[in-house]
């Protein structure tokens, strides 16, 4: 076992069983072509889970492997000139390689952009003071692609947003649209994780515990795995095995307060290894007033 810095070093009762983890077989897979059934499971998966995966979801393979190889580009490039785009408290957006969650440092690295360029939000909490901030999208040099790459991407991953939040709606017994309007004014910020090989996986997590803090989020992870869920029934961490071409939604939350708390926000983290880099992409959906990250 290697050493790595006590930043990263999470208290013991939050450190990754060391044992082979439990796979979640039970998070439901749902088909987002076959209309049978289909706003029901989408409810039961978020009341006992709130977390499911979808498959047919309409987002083409191409654009998002397109996003997936120029992300890796980027990621393998050097600190310095990663750093060149480093998200600062003037600029919300960027690269991002020392975030803290629950104050401990996260074993990852990450790159942010959002789909309404610039995006503006309130500049604090309190609804009387009308300041905005601007969200701008900052792009690295190399490799060039990523900015298209991300531009399409996102186009896409918001069509299958407005799709799910209108099966959500109807799974509560709302109309489809009832949600539609309070996404005027929000937008959808994209993370790429890019979580390196950890000489001390059992010590560190590549996201501490937390809850997702927007309305929707939808995530895509690669074939090494290492999500885990806080599985509601008997408040185990399993893991989220991946499935090829299929993405991850968990309820955020805005939507356990928009459901009356009928669907619950629920934890989750990554685990990383000794041997493996991992890279997940994951959208998620922000509602306008209260676009503030959680974690
Ligand atoms: O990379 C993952 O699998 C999940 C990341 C995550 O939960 C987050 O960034 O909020
Ligand atoms: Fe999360």
């Amino acid at each position: 076992m290697g050493t790595v810095d006590q930043a990263f070093i999470q208290a013991q009762e939050h450190r990754p069983a060391k044992s082979s983890s439990t796979y979640a077989e039970g998070i439901p897979l749902i088909d987002l072509s076959s209309p049978d059934g289909l706003v029901s499971e989408i409810g039961n998966a978020c009341k006992n889970w709130g977390f499911f995966q979808v498959v047919n979801h309409g987002v083409p393979l191409e654009k998002r492997q397109k996003l997936e190889d120029s992300s890796r580009k980027f990621f393998g490039l050097s600190s310095e000139e990663k750093r060149k785009i480093r998200r600062s408290e003037k600029q919300a957006l960027g690269y991002y390689d020392t975030e803290h969650t629950k104050n401990v440092r996260d074993w990852k690295e990450v790159f942010d952009f959002v789909a309404n360029d610039p995006h503006l939000i309130p500049a604090s909490p309190d609804p009387h003071d009308k300041e905005l901030l601007e969200w701008h999208n900052v792009w690295p040099q190399y490799p060039p692609e990523l900015k298209e790459a991300s531009e399409e991407y996102v186009k896409e991953l918001e069509k299958l947003a407005f799709k799910l939040m209108e099966l959500i709606a109807l799974s509560l017994g709302l109309p489809a649209n009832r949600f539609h309007s309070f996404f005027r004014d929000q937008t959808t910020r994209v993370r790429i994780n890019h979580y390196p090989p950890c000489p001390a996986p059992d010590l560190t997590l590549g996201v501490g515990r937390h809850k997702d803090g927007g309305a929707l989020t939808i995530l895509f992870q690669d074939d090494v795995g290492g999500l885990q869920v806080k599985r509601k029934s008997d408040g185990e961490w399993v893991t989220v095995k991946p499935t090829p071409d299929a993405y991850i939604v968990n309820v955020g939350d805005i939507i356990q307060v928009w459901s009356n708390e009928a669907y619950e926000s629920v934890e989750h983290r990554v685990k990383v290894n000794t041997e493996k880099e991992r890279i997940s992409e994951l959208a998620d959906k922000l509602e306008g007033e209260l676009s503030i990250n959680n974690n």
